[in-house]
């Protein structure tokens, strides 16, 4: 219990290893209903590693993983999803030939933990899900293009809409402001402003501090495999190994004056 409360996620030394590297290195994290974490950390830190171990995408080589009462460690990335972790991907992770609404039915539909099969039928409720997701993220006037004719904003959005598509409690937003402008980014600070708004608990990498520290309630900077820090946004910058190894001198000015003057352009 953290806070009193029963955790949603619970990560006790998660280790993955490829080969004689371990991307991560004895992991531990937990998430309480509610939060927002943000995950930060230099380039090759094992953040985005421990993202996919969390979500199924590649099993863990050691430790144990605890969602909302059922142990995932080990399950692959369909029943972790049923289970109600979505994710979105660094890069565009859609099918770029089909539309922005068959992207989001693919989703909700492999979300549910009863399909209909052999035919891949959509049920009313699949599409209200699509719909509502479409709703949400502001895709809906563009649910009939196709996914190769959107700008970047618009496939961060629909990454996210597929996500929230599954009806999941907790999301995993890796790098959601990769290459935005700032006010594409305050457009995406907003959307995830209303989702925790809406209940939804939110595990997020970011480099861009401004995103990452707005948003978070809490913050953990990973290095070489391992969390160096783990404290409130405004003391990130106050931390001379997070200094030493990620933000540099800049950087830590910079947030300085936006925790005294609520601006920064980190
Ligand atoms: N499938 C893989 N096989 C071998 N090494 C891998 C694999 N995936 C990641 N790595 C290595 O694991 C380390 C951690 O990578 P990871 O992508 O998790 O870091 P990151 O903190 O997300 O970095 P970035 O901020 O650049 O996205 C890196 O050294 C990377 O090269």
């Amino acid at each position: 219990m953290e806070n009193g409360r029963t955790p949603l996620l619970e990560c006790e030394n998660v280790v993955k290893r490829f080969g004689s590297l371990s991307a991560v290195d004895g992991m531990s994290l937990t998430v309480t209903p509610g939060e927002i974490v943000g995950i930060g950390g230099p380039n090759g830190a094992g953040k985005t590693t421990f993202f996919d171990v969390v979500t199924g995408v590649t099993p863990a080589t050691e430790g144990r993983i605890v969602f909302d009462g059922h142990d995932i460690s080990g399950l692959g990335a369909d029943r972790i999803c049923q289970y109600g972790i979505a994710r979105t991907f660094q890069l565009n992770a859609a099918f770029e030939s089909l539309t922005v609404r068959e992207n989001i039915d693919i989703a909700a539909y492999f979300g549910r933990s009863r399909r209909t099969i052999p035919g891949l039928k959509l049920g009313k409720d699949v599409r209200e899900q699509t719909d509502e997701a479409l709703a949400f993220v502001g895709l809906a006037d563009k649910a009939d293009a196709t996914v190769a004719q959107l700008p970047v904003l618009d496939r961060k959005l629909l990454m996210i809409a597929g996500a929230i598509a599954t009806k999941p409690k907790l999301l995993f937003l890796d790098e959601p402001v990769g290459g935005l402008n700032t006010t594409e980014i305050d457009h995406i600070i907003g959307l995830v402003e209303r989702l925790k708004a809406g209940g939804l608990t939110v595990v997020l990498i970011e480099h861009v501090m401004r995103f990452l520290l707005a948003l978070s309630s809490r913050v953990l900077i990973m290095h070489h495999g391992k969390k160096i820090f783990e404290g409130l946004p405004n003391e990130v910058a106050e931390d001379a190994v997070v200094v030493e190894t990620y933000l540099g001198e800049g950087t830590r000015k910079r947030l300085k004056t936006f925790f005294s003057e609520g601006e920064v352009q980190a």
